[in-house]
């Protein structure tokens, strides 16, 4: 229904001109002229792991997207094993230390944007989805998920505790109970589990049939006054998103302390080792 064969599919107004395909280039939006959902496709190769870029770039994506109130939005991925790897470890690692204030600051602006837009949006999740990917998802109304990848708040097997706001996006989204036990194992759930647990809202077989269950999902709304909509969805989520956006701060400075923490660093360097030695 997206494909630029069978139908319109233009770049969502000038604003989003800079999604052209530049080597920066880590988001797509493309706009389904008749049913005014955008489909949002993170494109950083080879595990659009979330660095600096990549979330601005998706910040401002969504942002575009509310000012040019848009129906639905569908995030999802270019890749074929991966949705998100989750943040940039690379970001943490040996940081800059004005990059890595800008990074966090980033991560927190798109959370609250992506949490609180005022438009249906829906996660089709095709491929692995850990931490910093399971937020995404998470902040998303709605989650469908192709079969045999993981998903999950897998930080304390890092050796790193979620923040409060992941902590919370969680507990929202399964209850305190599945929320805790996942949380202190660093669980990643399989597509069947997270059906199970309430992670994920539905299964689809490929990429496609997910974008066709999210726009289902999103046609739901059709017949429903935006504004009533969007009050009764920010009735639910803004206590948690006005919480972060009072102590952005505060929470800025507990991340950098635990990042800059020489024992932070070793698990970091050990897990990066970890995950090239499974190639070997
Ligand atoms: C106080 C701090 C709070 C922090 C809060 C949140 C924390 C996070 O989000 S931390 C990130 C947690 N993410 C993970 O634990 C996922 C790690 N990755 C994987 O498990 C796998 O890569 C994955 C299942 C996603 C995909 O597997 P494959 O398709 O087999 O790919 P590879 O493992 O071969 O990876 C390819 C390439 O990418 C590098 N990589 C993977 N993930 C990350 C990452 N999150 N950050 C940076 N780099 C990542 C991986 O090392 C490989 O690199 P090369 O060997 O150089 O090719």
């Amino acid at each position: 229904m997206y494909s630029r064969t069978m139908l319109k599919v233009r770049t969502l107004s000038n604003n989003l001109k800079m999604y052209g395909s530049t080597s920066s280039n880590f988001v797509n939006v493309s706009v389904n002229d008749k049913s005014g959902v955008a489909i949002v496709t993170m494109q950083r190769e080879p595990v659009n792991s979330l660095n600096l870029e990549l979330i601005t770039q998706l910040k401002t994506a969504l942002s575009d997207l509310e000012r040019n109130k848009c129906r639905g939005m569908i995030l999802t991925s270019a890749s074929k094993s991966v949705f998100s790897a989750g943040l940039d470890i690379m970001e943490m690692y040996k940081p800059n230390q004005e990059r890595v204030r800008n990074f966090w600051l980033s991560l927190q602006d798109l959370w609250m944007t992506l949490y609180g837009c005022s438009y249906p949006s829906v996660a089709a999740i095709n491929g692995h989805s850990p931490a910093g990917g399971c937020l995404l998802s998470m902040s998303c109304e709605y989650r469908i998920m192709l079969p045999n990848f993981t998903i999950g708040l897998n930080e304390t097997k890092l050796g790193i505790i979620a923040p409060s706001w992941f902590v919370a996006t969680m507990k929202n989204t399964i209850g305190f109970r599945k929320a805790e036990m996942a949380l202190t194992l660093g669980f990643l759930f399989t597509t069947e589990e997270a059906l199970k647990v309430g992670l994920i809202d539905e299964v689809a077989s490929s990429k496609e049939d997910a974008i066709a269950k999210a726009d289902k999902f999103i046609g739901q709304f059709a017949k429903i006054p935006p504004q009533p909509r969007t009050i009764s969805k920010l009735m639910l989520r803004s206590k948690d998103i006005e919480t972060l956006r009072k102590t952005k701060e505060q929470d800025l400075q507990a991340f950098l302390q635990v990042v800059n923490d020489p024992k932070t660093q070793k698990g970091l360097e050990l897990y990066l080792e970890s995950l090239k030695q499974r190639k070997a």
